[in-house]
Parts: structure tokens; C-alpha cells; sequence
């Protein structure tokens, strides 16, 4: 793997931009408590940076709450250690004091929402900024195809690509990179994955959960943008690529950034997605509101908290396969999964029968699984088929996502980074869709919360 080489060996100083924010205390604290309790812990420095009057010791509980469930010495430290600045982060003056606070070997964390991100990127821009700093920027990287260029052409001003970090978790997810071991490291799937012998690839992130109190963001973003234009698309890359030489950063990526631009919606405008929003119901023990009737949400924004979209990929692999992703919130099941479903065999022999369900390859997301669906000869009748399930469930890795990101952000890596390229071409793949549903040329479906999405998707 590479590392983009630091001027110091001074530990890495991480300065979190947005300090105060839920993304601070939900997803980046936790993850670097678990990087640190981890045997790949190593110690690091570490600064809060936020626009709000606050103090050393008022943060310095913050992150002594967040490190609470992953204690370790090197967590007790940074502890001990950390400090706040208070600054605005659009104002040159103000990030060249963070910079000063931080010394020489830093990595700047923008857990910030993109419009200040950009603000931020702006900023930095009038300074001279240490020699190998890294710069890690939160999703969704920009708000559309161009906004995501001009924000990477910024970001070539600033520094070389191996020390930009656009940090997309799912890529720091183990059952995600389970698809690299599955596929490259075992003979027996990976001569079976092509349109020669698979008839769809299902890409599912279905959640239970609902918007939980993300309105300022999830309202403008919806189920397209916050997991298929991101995370599904990197999932799908996975599951597509070539077979790398290497799991470098280069290799990987690489990969990624070709498959990629081989892939456009099934249909040209767009218009084979489907969305949909879910109405007042019921969740376990748990009532829900209707989406539009939720604090904060804005009922002309049409905002889809479930949504599909269909893709084909241009290539010799995977010409004809349809590839549908879809994720959703407030569903009745968590199924998040990768399937694929393999075609009947081209000849049945006569006498056989009882032939139910397709062959399947399942990846599990969550809980990390393996799943192979396949049919025998049955007890009773030995002519008659049955189904049979193999299944195997998986260890998940020892750091969260948050943590292995942080750890390669850390050291330098930018292997599980999203490359510039990758986030453009994600941006241009959905961009179709989006324009087919702003001119509302796709319908809106409901869906009672808590159930499997609209009747009519069945
Ligand atoms: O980035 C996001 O991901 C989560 C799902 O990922 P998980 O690792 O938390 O399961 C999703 O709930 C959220 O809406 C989205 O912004």
C-alpha cells in the first residue's frame, strides 16, 4: 500500500473541523476510540475546531465521553492532551491559527456540510499549507457532477491527490472489502461472475431506521444521493471491477474509476427508477410520523426516502446484467445485502423437477454473512429439487468503518479514499435520475412505515 510520506515523524496531529457536530460525536470520536484500542492504535494528537465560544475542558469531556466504551492508554492520552480552538473556518486567518496549533504533521478532517467544506477549501487556499498535510473530506463530496469537479480542481491547488482522503465509510466497512477476498482470492466464484452466468446483481441497504432527527441534511439530499450516488455505486465497483493486480492504492482505485465509467442508468433518461416516501406507521414498539409531517422537513423539497435505480454496465464482463440498487428508511426488515442471481442452467435434464428459486450468491452487509442458495435432489422423492442454503456467518472486523477510515487518514493511505475521478463518475451516473425526478417524470410512491416499501413494488 502506499503512504504519502510526511516532512516529520512527529505523531499525526488530527484536527477535526466541525468538532461540535453530531457527525463528531456519533460516527469520528467512537471510530478513533476503537482505532485506538485496536493493535493498530498508535498515538496521535488530537484538535477540536468549531465556531461555537467553548473550552479545552468543555470538549476535553466531549471526547472523554466518546472514547467511554473503547477505553485504552493511548485514548486516556489524547484525553489528557487534546485541546479546542474556536474559529470560522471560511476566514483565512482563522485556519491559519488551527494550522499553527496543529504543527507539522496534520490531517485535516472536514466533518462539515459542503458548502462550508467548499468555503473552507477556499480559504486554505490563501495559506501555505504544511508539507504533507492530508486533507479528509466528509460525503457527499460536492452537490452534483459539477460542483464535485470544481471542488477536486480546488483541491488540486491545494495538494497532490494521494493526500486528499474523501472519506466514504462504506469503504472502510470489512463486510464491504469481503468482496475483494471472496472474488480474488478463491477460484471457484469469481469464472462464475459475468453475463455468461448471471442473470442480475440486487445491491440492498434497507434500513429500519428513519430520519433521526438528520432533516437540515437528509431533506435535501434523499435516499439517491445520502446511499446510492455514494456508497451503493462504491459497493457496486466491488462487486464488478476487473481483478486488480494489486490492492494498492493505485490498483484499487484504479479499478474502481473503470468500471465506473462503463456504468449508466439501464435506461438512458433515467426514468426505470423508482422513489417513494414513507407514511405515518409503526416500527417494532416504535410510531412514526409521516416523513413530511417530521421536524424540519420541508414537503416541496419531495424528498424520497426510498429509492432504486437500475444500472447496466458497458463492458465485455457485464453487458446485459441488470445491476439494482436500492435503499430505503423506515422499512420493516434491515436487509442490506449483495446478491447475485445466477441464470438456470441451459439444460434441465428431463426427469428433474420441482425447480423453484434461481441459484444465489448472497454477501451480507449486516450481519456480515455468506450465503450460497442452491438446489438438490430432494429427501422424499430424489427427483424432486429442494432448496438448500449454505451459509456461513462472518467475523466483522475488529475496527467499525469510522476507525478503519481514520486508521488509513492516519497513516497516510489513501487506499480506501474515494478518488477524484471515482466521486465524478458517481455523480454522472446518477445524474439522469435526478433530472428525471426533478421534472417529475418519475412518480413519488408512499409507503407505510414499517412495512416493505409500496404494495405496487411487489
Ligand atoms: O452514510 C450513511 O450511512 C448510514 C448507513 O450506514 P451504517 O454504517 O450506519 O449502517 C445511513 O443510515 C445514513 O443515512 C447515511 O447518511
Amino acid at each position: 500500500m502506499t503512504a504519502a510520506t510526511s516532512e516529520s515523524s512527529a505523531p499525526r496531529t488530527l484536527v477535526i473541523l466541525g468538532a461540535g457536530g453530531d457527525l463528531t460525536a456519533r460516527l469520528l470520536l467512537p471510530g478513533l476510540a476503537s482505532l485506538l484500542a485496536s493493535p493498530r492504535g498508535e498515538a496521535v494528537r488530537l484538535i477540536g475546531v468549531d465556531r461555537s465560544e467553548s473550552s479545552d475542558e468543555a470538549w476535553r469531556k466531549r471526547v472523554e465521553t466518546a472514547f467511554a466504551d473503547a477505553p485504552s492508554e493511548l485514548a486516556e492520552k489524547i484525553v489528557a492532551e487534546t485541546a479546542y480552538v474556536q474559529a470560522d473556518v471560511s476566514d483565512s486567518a482563522s485556519l491559519e491559527r488551527v494550522l499553527a496549533a496543529a504543527g507539522p504533521n496534520v490531517a485535516l478532517y472536514f466533518a462539515l456540510p459542503p458548502a462550508i467544506t467548499l468555503l473552507a477549501c477556499k480559504a486554505l487556499r490563501k495559506l501555505e499549507l504544511p508539507k504533507g498535510i492530508m486533507l479528509a473530506l466528509e460525503k457527499p463530496f460536492g452537490t452534483d457532477y459539477a460542483s464535485a469537479r470544481s471542488l477536486n480542481r480546488l483541491l488540486q491547488h491545494l495538494v497532490p491527490e494521494e493526500q486528499v482522503f474523501r472519506v466514504d465509510h462504506f469503504l472502510g466497512k470489512s463486510t464491504v472489502l469481503n468482496l475483494l477476498g471472496l472474488r480474488f482470492a478463491n477460484r471457484i466464484f469469481e469464472p462464475l461472475l459475468s453475463a455468461d452466468n448471471v442473470e442480475r446483481v440486487d445491491i440492498v441497504f434497507d434500513e429500519q431506521l428513519a430520519l433521526e432527527g438528520r432533516a437540515g441534511y437528509y431533506d435535501r439530499a434523499g435516499a439517491l444521493i445520502d446511499m446510492i450516488q455514494s456508497h451503493l455505486l462504491l459497493v457496486l465497483a466491488f462487486a464488478a471491477m476487473e481483478p486488480p493486480a494489486s490492492v494498492d492504492a493505485e490498483d484499487l482505485r484504479g479499478g474502481m474509476a473503470q468500471v465506473l465509467r462503463a456504468t449508466r442508468p439501464w435506461k438512458a433518461n433515467g426514468t426505470e427508477s423508482r422513489r417513494a416516501r414513507y407514511g405515518a406507521g409503526t416500527i417494532g414498539d416504535r410510531k412514526l410520523p409521516a416523513y413530511i409531517d417530521e421536524q424540519g422537513v420541508d414537503p416541496s423539497h419531495h424528498t424520497e426516502t426510498l429509492a432504486e435505480m437500475t444500472l447496466a454496465i458497458d463492458n465485455w464482463r457485464w453487458a446485459g446484467v441488470p445491476f439494482v440498487l436500492r435503499s430505503g428508511k423506515a422499512l420493516a426488515d434491515t436487509r442490506q445485502e449483495i446478491v447475485f442471481t445466477f441464470k438456470p442452467v441451459p439444460h434441465l435434464p428431463s426427469g428433474l423437477h420441482g425447480m423453484k428459486t434461481p441459484a444465489r450468491l448472497r454477501i451480507g452487509l449486516k450481519p456480515a454473512s455468506l450465503d450460497l442458495d442452491l438446489m438438490i435432489n430432494g429427501e422424499d422423492d430424489p427427483f424432486e429439487l429442494d432448496p438448500v442454503a449454505l451459509h456461513a456467518e462472518l467475523q466483522a472486523g475488529q475496527l467499525s468503518a469510522y476507525g478503519e477510515v481514520l486508521s488509513s487518514i492516519l497513516e497516510g493511505d489513501p487506499t480506501l479514499s474515494v478518488r477524484g475521478d471515482v466521486a465524478e463518475q458517481c455523480w454522472r451516473i446518477v445524474a439522469p435520475v435526478l433530472k428525471a425526478w426533478r421534472k417529475d417524470e418519475v412518480s413519488i410512491d408512499t409507503y407505510p412505515a414499517g412495512t416493505a416499501g409500496p404494495r405496487s413494488w411487489h
